[in-house]
């Protein structure tokens, strides 16, 4: 689905400050694949993401979305097909905008949408999706979202993502900011999604328990590589001890995260 082939990012090059973030990465996503990424500090996952998104141009490698090239594609035309949700949860809706121009605008794509019909048919719908989330958000249609709380905006930011059909999902660590029940509950609902949408999506976190517990595949990074590519019935026997092990024996170094382990 997406292939990633020889991908490398240099920082600064040239300079005293060079510094290698992806070291000629190979990785081939599969449809459906819901893949969790773990990785010690600097390790290059969100210099990943931002190069899959397009934030970031390669050093070298090329990235391939179906048949499609797409290494070049800038960053705003590849958003249709790629949908990335932040750890911050006001930067997936407009605060100053009601619930449903929000819901609208991610249906149809654009600020333009606001022109075509915001009827009653489509609220009923935005409604309807609405209660899946279980907050009671389908009542508050005409509020600003900047009145919702965190894990609210998390959760509407997410629905509008699924709703709107990208072809791959990039979690960034999307629930590291909320409380521990806004987090189990975002988590929860991610699950859901994927599974009832069949949603292709890539979840980077840094809790290496949700990363065995989410998802068919795992990936451990380190220093700009995949150290670890695991799925199937393998990832499903995986411990948090027997991933520290792994990820000690691949590296020869200890994972650098005490987050990671301690599951916050
Ligand atoms: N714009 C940039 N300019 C220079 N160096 C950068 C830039 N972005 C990232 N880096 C460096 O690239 C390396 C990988 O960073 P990245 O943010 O991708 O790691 P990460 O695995 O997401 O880490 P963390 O878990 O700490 O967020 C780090 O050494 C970082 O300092």
């Amino acid at each position: 689905m997406i292939q990633i082939s020889h991908l490398s990012k240099v920082f600064n090059p040239g300079t005293a400050d060079e510094h290698t973030a992806i070291h000629n990465l190979n990785l081939d996503v599969r449809e459906g694949d819901f893949i969790t990424i773990i990785g010690s500090n600097g390790a290059g996952k969100s210099t990943l993401f931002n190069l899959i998104s397009g934030t970031l141009p390669p050093s070298r490698g090329t990235l391939q979305l179906g048949e499609r090239d797409i290494t070049r594609l800038a960053e705003h035309r590849r958003a249709k097909y790629i949908g990335r949700i932040f750890q911050n949860p006001t930067m997936g809706t407009a605060g100053n905008m009601t619930l449903e121009d929000n819901m609208m605008i991610a249906s149809t794509k654009g600020f333009k949408g606001l022109k075509i019909s915001l009827n009653e048919k489509r609220r009923e719908y935005f409604r309807s999706q609405l209660k899946r989330l279980d907050m009671g958000l389908e009542h508050r249609l005409k509020e600003n979202v900047e009145l919702l709380s965190g894990g609210q905006r998390q959760s509407v930011t997410l629905l509008m993502m699924v709703l709107s059909q990208p072809r791959l999902i990039l979690l960034d660590e999307h629930t590291a900011a909320l409380d521990p029940r806004n987090a189990a509950k975002i988590q929860d609902l991610t699950r859901q999604f994927v599974s009832e949408f069949g949603l292709t999506c890539m979840m980077i976190t840094h809790n290496m328990q949700h990363a065995i517990d989410h998802g068919n595949r795992l990936l451990m990074m380190d220093r700009g590589r995949i150290v670890l590519d695991v799925d199937g019935e393998e990832k499903k026997r995986l411990t948090v001890a027997g991933l520290v092990e792994r990820f000690h024996a691949v590296t020869g170094t200890e994972f650098a995260r005490d987050d990671a382990l301690l599951g916050e």
